[in-house]
């Protein structure tokens, strides 16, 4: 039988399923955007079944765009938003509530309480992260705290928690299996990185039974086969990854000091660094990368919660422009940004400063300031950020950057890939298959059910598209690089704690 491997890419705004060959090429797609609920200003939530039926309607077109049955996979691959938190009744496979999703702020009071309770060695030293609203644990915690009767639930043992990967697990197979990969769990703050077990004394902390947690496995392997009554076939689950993990693996990032950069809503820059987990001093994650036959590899990671998302308030917001595709066309009007400055805090700023109360800012308009310079500095604003977390690399890992893998939505615009080689003053290369993320999840799964070796194979797969080569002279890069860090230093500690 042709190997045929069906991911799923359930992200923050749509759900993805994509059938691939082992060669990488694209059989059938489907996608189904789902509601975002905003109950309070910097709330951000997710209906649970919403999920679910939106990544069950992107299955079925994905399978009749390829001509296929479901049983005529050889395997499926899941790859998730990460962090996003779900809980649920055992009893009655319900949530207790929506998803808390990863950009939601409403637990950065507990984070306050955390820090200034001196608890971000312990955290660090055992998850790789820093105290966060982003990570899920304080999400489990504020469920169990608000939602009536959730506390006594959890301690009968009838609830579990879940990040996405584990509900569509848990509905794929009717309710028999609650499993999670490592990766997901290293988003998690109540995962020990080092040992690849749920840490006792951060579940203490945060007041999380044991008993709500999924089982922890790797993220190649068969954990279960699907229901054949809910999905039409028996089909083996035989690889799961966080979403920005998957993309790391997917780009064939496998060696160490590789990395790419995902350009979505929000940006996620992953450095493989083998099998050690080398801690930040500079403000940036140390996560699984991926774990395989029981051995973890390790990423530090750079994430930045707004850059895709500047265009849509462009678009949206301000009524800039029409479409996304429009700003390659207006930021090429004008040679540079004519001195202005974007700073997308919109949500605080994430890696490497983890200001929850900086707020976005534009600074530099004069009154020969155009559309085209704003929506330049717009798509400046993301190479910036980008840098930002390339410099905190090359501080914590001694080296700096060769070259930068780049993948995503706004990549797609050349004018955003050449300002990235421009203000980086590296290559950046853009790969044929765009769709990285959905392909490392497959690629795992193909790893899972033994259909290729190891991840080696991806180097193969792997097809360069463009390459960006920088043009700016040193002088240029630094001035401009100082001229960014002084608006964002503007930006910051704006909103009154
Ligand atoms: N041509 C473009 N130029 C700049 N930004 C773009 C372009 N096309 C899409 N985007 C931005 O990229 C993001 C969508 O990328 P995608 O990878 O689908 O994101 P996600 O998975 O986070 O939803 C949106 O925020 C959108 O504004
Ligand atoms: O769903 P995306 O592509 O916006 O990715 C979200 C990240 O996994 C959040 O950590």
């Amino acid at each position: 039988m042709t190997t045929r491997i069906l991911a799923l890419d359930q992200g923050t705004t749509s759900s993805r399923a994509i059938v691939f060959d082992l060669d990488g090429t694209i059989l059938g797609l489907g996608q189904h955007e789902f509601p975002q609920y905003y109950p309070q200003p910097g709330w951000v939530e997710h209906d649970p079944e919403e999920i679910w039926e939106s990544q069950r309607q992107a299955i079925f077109d994905a399978l009749r765009a390829a001509g296929i049955a479901p049983g005529d996979l050889s395997a499926i691959g899941i790859t998730n938003q990460r962090e996003t938190t779900i809980v649920w009744d055992r009893q009655t496979g319900k949530p207790v509530m929506n998803a808390i999703v990863w950009q939601c702020r409403r637990t950065a009071p507990m984070c306050d309480e955390l820090r200034a309770a001196g608890r971000e060695d312990l955290v660090r030293s055992r998850t790789g992260l820093v105290i966060d609203a982003y990570f899920s644990g304080t999400k489990v915690a504020w469920i169990l705290e608000h939602v009536p009767e959730a506390r006594r639930l959890a301690d009968e043992g009838r609830l579990a928690f879940g990040t996405v990967d584990a509900w569509l697990i848990w509905k794929l197979t009717g309710g028999r299996v609650h499993a999670t990969d490592a990766t997901n769990a290293s988003r998690t703050m109540l995962f020990n990185i080092h040992t690849g077990e749920w840490d006792p004394e951060l579940l203490e902390m945060l007041g999380v039974p044991a008993s709500m947690c999924p089982t922890v496995v790797d993220s190649a392997g068969v954990v279960a086969e699907t229901d054949p009554e809910i999905f039409g076939a028996r089909v083996p689950i035989a690889g799961i990854a966080g979403d920005q993990q998957a993309a790391l693996f997917g780009q064939a990032c496998i060696e160490p000091g590789m990395a790419k950069n995902t350009y979505g809503t929000g940006s996620f820059l992953l450095q493989t660094t083998g099998h050690d987990a080398v801690a930040s001093h500079s403000g940036l994650l140390t996560t699984v990368a991926w774990s395989i036959g029981g051995e973890r590899t390790y990423a530090l990671e750079g994430s930045i919660f707004v850059t895709g998302a500047v265009v849509q308030w462009l678009r949206d917001g301000l009524r800039l422009i029409a479409h996304a595709e429009d700003t390659e066309a207006i930021a090429a009007e004008v040679p540079d940004t004519g001195g202005v400055v974007v700073v997308p805090a919109f949500v605080g700023l994430g890696a490497p400063v983890w200001d929850p109360y900086a707020r976005g800012t534009i600074v530099g308009i004069t009154r020969g300031t155009t559309r085209a310079h704003i929506v330049r500095a717009a798509l400046e604003s993301m190479a910036y950020q980008t840098r930002d977390v390339v410099e905190a690399m090359a501080a914590d890992s001694g080296q700096r950057l060769a070259i930068l893998r780049v993948d995503g939505g706004a990549v797609r615009n050349n004018v955003v890939a050449q300002l990235q080689a421009d203000v980086l003053g590296i290559p950046v290369e853009r790969p044929k298959v765009t769709e990285t993320t959905a392909l490392g999840a497959a690629y795992l799964a193909a790893v899972g059910v033994g259909a290729v070796a190891g991840p080696g194979g991806l180097r193969d797969v792997w097809q360069l598209e463009r390459r960006f080569e920088p043009t700016w002279d040193e002088a240029t890069r630094a001035a401009a690089y100082r001229t960014w860090q002084r608006a964002r230093d503007r930006a910051r500690a704006w909103v009154e704690a």
